[in-house]
């Protein structure tokens, strides 16, 4: 039978798709409610743009007012503070393409060249994951290149969102200003980061101003593309993850948007009782957060003889010390009943829980306490 622990790194890249087959017993979850989308009328993110002509029907509010207008909407619960206590739109088009009979697919004529450093940029993307061969095609068919210089503003808080945008090379410095208060540095990109999916998700004004850094190229798709493909995926997978991450007391510390950034990288596998999540002495490569159930730890010591330790329950995590230490893993984990875990592998955890992982090596030193009281 296949290892069902976590020897086997979950992949990062959509070309590795993480597949329930590779976990024998346990499985990914991904299912959810979908985001419904309210039928048919075009906003005024349907905006002109320099760089590609979109398919989509010219629209510009002649007033704040009509920017925020304030209807019912079905669109995805926005986030507190990503527009800053002002309203969103709500009209929006559809997504659904039996409703959409208007889409005309976009197609910027790309060199191979310029193709395979698309696919290169974004190929460790979360947001990318899951996308089937035609959806795969249709993104980087969309997408146009943008060279920018450094102190070029790509983004201003508050502005209109026409385009998402990954980056190929350089770095981006994020800011945002709350209140009319001066702007605060909250966010680093680099290559294969990417950002403005907000206001394109949410219809929502620009939540952050981005700055490059350094000369730099990213690729851009428009909105009407990032909706129809990339929007469904993202968003169900943030409310998916919302609640649980907000509980999760590791994470209280973090920022809104880098909770969301966690949730886009997680991964839920499910084990039945008694099965082994992490086995003492393999090598590790993920890291667990559990959704629900409960699990076992126990330690084997010197002369083979294993010590059960205090166990684990829902918001608590396992799983980053042999992270953090480059140390094979300290203890067995099993589940006790059927156990839920969201699991984040090793470069994921590296990147976004670097806030907290003061905090999680501090806490890491009541492990040798633990387990010198049982032995
Ligand atoms: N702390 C943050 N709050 C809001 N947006 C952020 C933050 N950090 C990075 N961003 C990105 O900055 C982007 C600005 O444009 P959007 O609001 O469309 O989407 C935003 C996010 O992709």
């Amino acid at each position: 039978m296949a290892s069902t622990t976590d020897q086997q790194d979950i992949p990062e890249s959509p070309g590795e798709g993480f597949s329930p087959s590779e976990h024998s017993q346990c499985y990914s979850d991904m299912s959810d409610t979908e985001v419904q989308e309210p039928a048919g009328s075009p906003d005024f993110y349907s905006a002109k743009t320099s760089m590609a002509s979109t398919p989509t029907t010219d629209y510009f509010p002649d007033s704040e007012e009509e920017l925020y207008d304030d209807e019912p909407s079905d669109l995805p619960a926005i986030p507190i503070n990503y527009n800053r206590g002002r309203r969103t739109s709500v009209s929006a088009e559809s997504m659904a393409p039996s409703q959409d009979k208007d889409y005309v697919k976009i197609f910027i004529p790309k060199t191979p060249e310029q193709r395979k450093r698309i696919e290169a940029s974004i190929a460790n993307n979360f947001l990318f994951k899951n996308l089937d061969e035609e959806q795969y095609k249709d993104v980087i068919d969309a997408m146009v290149e943008k060279k920018v210089e450094q102190n070029e503003e790509i983004i201003t808080q508050g502005g209109i969102g026409d385009f998402f945008y990954v980056v190929e090379t350089g770095t981006f410095d994020v800011y945002v200003s709350k209140n009319g208060a001066a702007p605060e540095l909250v966010h680093h990109y680099g290559a294969g980061g990417s950002f403005g999916e907000l206001a394109l998700m949410y219809n929502a004004p620009r939540a952050a101003t981005v700055v490059a850094t350094s000369d730099a190229v990213l690729w851009a798709l428009d909105r009407v593309t990032f909706r129809r493909i990339l929007m469904e995926n993202t968003s169900r997978k943030r409310r998916m993850y919302e609640s649980f991450l907000e509980e999760v007391p590791i994470l209280v510390s973090l920022e809104p948007y880098e909770r969301h950034k966690i949730a886009d990288a997680l991964e839920s596998l499910y084990y039945e009782d008694n099965q082994l999540v992490i086995k003492q002495g393999d090598i590790g490569n993920n890291f667990y957060l559990i959704e629900s159930g409960e699990a076992r730890v126990t330690k084997v010591d010197d002369d083979g003889i294993e010590h059960e330790l205090p166990g684990l329950n829902k918001g608590e995590y396992f799983g980053e010390l042999a992270l953090l230490n480059n140390k094979p893993r300290a203890v067995n984990i099993r589940a006790k009943g059927r156990l839920k875990v969201a699991t984040l592998g090793k470069k994921a955890f590296v990147r976004l829980l670097g806030p907290v992982v003061d905090i999680l090596k501090r806490n890491s030193d009541n492990y040798e306490t633990i387990t010198r009281s049982v032995q």
